[in-house]
């Protein structure tokens, strides 16, 4: 498969679209779902060599097909099979009901499927169709099969996970493999989606990547093809100032430690100066535990109008330990004209009166980055948190298209996304980067990157991913300042 559509993330509406379009320009679509199902029992062997019996569970609609080409191909392997079904054969249309006709196979209702040691099940029940919660049929089989820890290979989707969303609709196989065609879908890697689909195999069934391309918008899975092009390798020429000079703006004397790991992690990032400035009463504080940080006294916003004369400043991260309230509030609405973060209290400040801070940002081109978990993106965003109707991707993109900021929507399944609607979902974070001070490195690694003149998109993504493989770097005696240590080299 080509570079294009590796990282390539496409949604069910998109692919069903990319279905049509494959057949319009003259695909067989019968020979499609031939190949998906050959690949599905490719992977059923390979697998699972020590399976006794394969038992395929095929549902009413084309996913249903994909199970019953596999059925019959592994029958045809002189494998062990048995057929479950779930509605009625006869009701099947299409190439589901060429497939079906196609197996030797005669098929059970599934709701007497009793799972037995030594069973592989082949989950062929619902993919991308899947518009609704699960019959409860279903969903007694997924809860019989996984009550008895029966291996299952997911076709397309593990049947019950959303493909748009990734969220349960009613109950979910936990696969150990799934095998997709053409692209990934957000369902195979938003929470809960992505912990229910084992390994993922994308495989290509033979649509045209041309065909792929055209339909799918402007969402992948994030990646240094992303953003590698703005990593400048240092020439040998290169001298501190080229490399970018980074303001972290320190909170009062008892919360100093956040803004410093902003800051380390700013320095190790690669820019090439990284100051703190401190209000006085916390000076002495960070000055005690600062060597190649450089310290400045910025207690008013007076003191920030002062330093910001100069224009070469152009960069900041604006919120760890910095306290929530007014100071934060008039400081960022001070730094919206340059490279800024806007992280943790910075952002909890607009909890109300976020319109002045968007419209700021707005009016100054939108190099600002914003970085949410979860409680912080309800209190910014509380109607498009509440909006069950929307994936963690459209929440982030509804987000970013309001306040014109990039946002990094963080937690297991970080999404970035722009105003325009682009938008990457990062899957190299390990769960033992949920330890506090983590996003405060985050924040100093996007930083760095603005510093280095990245556009704030690439900034954030890269950053992103550079902490996601920091933390597999760490390993899991995480703490913040040992992930500041293994941040790794841009790619
Ligand atoms: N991508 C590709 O190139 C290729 C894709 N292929 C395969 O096609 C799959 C997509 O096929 P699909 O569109 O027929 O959808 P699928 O998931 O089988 O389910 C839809 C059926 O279930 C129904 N239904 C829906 N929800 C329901 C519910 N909760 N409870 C009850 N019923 C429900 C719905 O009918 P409805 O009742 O909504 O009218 C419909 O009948 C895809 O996952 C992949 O495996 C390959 O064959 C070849 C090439
Ligand atoms: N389960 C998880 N798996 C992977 N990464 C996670 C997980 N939970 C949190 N993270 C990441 O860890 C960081 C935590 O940031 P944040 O919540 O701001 O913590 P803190 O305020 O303590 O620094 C974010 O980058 C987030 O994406
Ligand atoms: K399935």
């Amino acid at each position: 498969m080509g570079d294009a559509l590796e990282d390539m993330l496409v949604t069910p509406v998109e692919m069903a679209a990319i279905d049509k379009d494959a057949a319009d320009s003259g695909i067989d679509s019968f020979s499609l779902m031939r190949s998906a199902g050959l690949a599905v029992s490719a992977a059923a062997l390979r697998l699972f060599p020590a399976g006794l019996r394969f038992v395929v569970l095929c549902g009413p609609g084309n996913n249903g097909g994909d199970g019953y080409v596999a059925a019959e191909a592994l029958a045809e392997s002189g494998a062990q099979v048995a057929l479950y079904i779930l509605g009625d054969a006869d009701k099947l249309r299409g190439d589901a009901a060429r497939a079906c006709k196609g197996c030797r196979l005669a098929g059970l209702p599934v709701e007497a499927y009793e799972p037995q040691a030594g069973d592989i099940v082949v989950d062929a029940l619902f993919g991308a169709g899947l518009a609704r919660d699960l019959p409860g049929v279903a969903q007694t089989i997924i809860k019989r099969v996984s009550a008895s820890r029966i291996p299952v290979l997911a076709v397309d989707l593990p049947s019950g996970i959303d493909g748009r969303s990734g969220e349960v609709r009613g109950a979910s196989f936990t696969a150990t493999h799934t095998v997709t065609f053409m692209a990934a879908k957000p369902g195979h890697v938003l929470m809960p989606g992505r912990q229910s689909c084992g390994t993922l195999e994308v495989f290509d069934i033979g649509i045209p990547t041309r065909l792929v391309a055209a339909r799918a918008s402007d969402l992948r899975i994030n990646g240094p093809a992303d953003w590698r092009h703005y990593s400048r390798g240092l020439d040998a020429g290169t001298h501190k100032y080229k490399r970018g000079h980074l303001a972290v703006l320190s909170g009062g004397p008892t919360s100093t430690g956040a803004a410093r790991l902003s800051a380390a992690a700013g320095l190790v990032a690669g820019a090439g100066l990284v100051t703190l400035g401190s209000p006085p009463e916390a000076l002495a504080a960070n000055a005690s535990h600062l060597t190649a940080i450089m310290l400045k006294e910025v207690g008013s916003a007076a003191d920030l109008a002062e330093w910001l004369r100069d224009k070469r400043l152009n960069t900041f991260v604006l919120g760890p330990g910095f306290g929530v309230g007014k100071k934060a509030r008039d400081f960022a609405l001070m730094l919206c004209d340059r490279a800024l973060v806007l992280d943790a209290d910075g952002m909890s400040s607009f909890q109300q009166g976020r319109e002045e801070l968007f419209d700021k940002i707005a009016g100054n081109g939108g190099q600002v980055v914003m970085t949410p978990h979860e409680g912080e993106f309800a209190r910014l965003f509380p109607e498009i948190a509440a909006d069950a109707a929307l994936s963690k991707i459209e929440k982030a993109q509804a987000a970013a298209r309001l306040s014109h900021a990039v946002i990094i929507y963080k937690g297991p399944d970080t999404v970035v996304a722009a105003p325009s609607g682009r938008a990457v979902v990062n899957v190299n974070a390990p769960p033992w980067l949920a330890t506090a001070g983590s996003g405060d490195v985050l924040a100093g690694i996007i930083g760095a990157h603005l510093a280095q003149g990245f556009p704030a998109f690439e900034a954030a993504a890269a950053a992103v991913w550079r902490h996601g493989e920091a933390g597999i770097c760490a390993g899991r005696a995480l703490t913040a300042e040992r992930l500041v240590e293994n941040i790794p080299p841009l790619a």
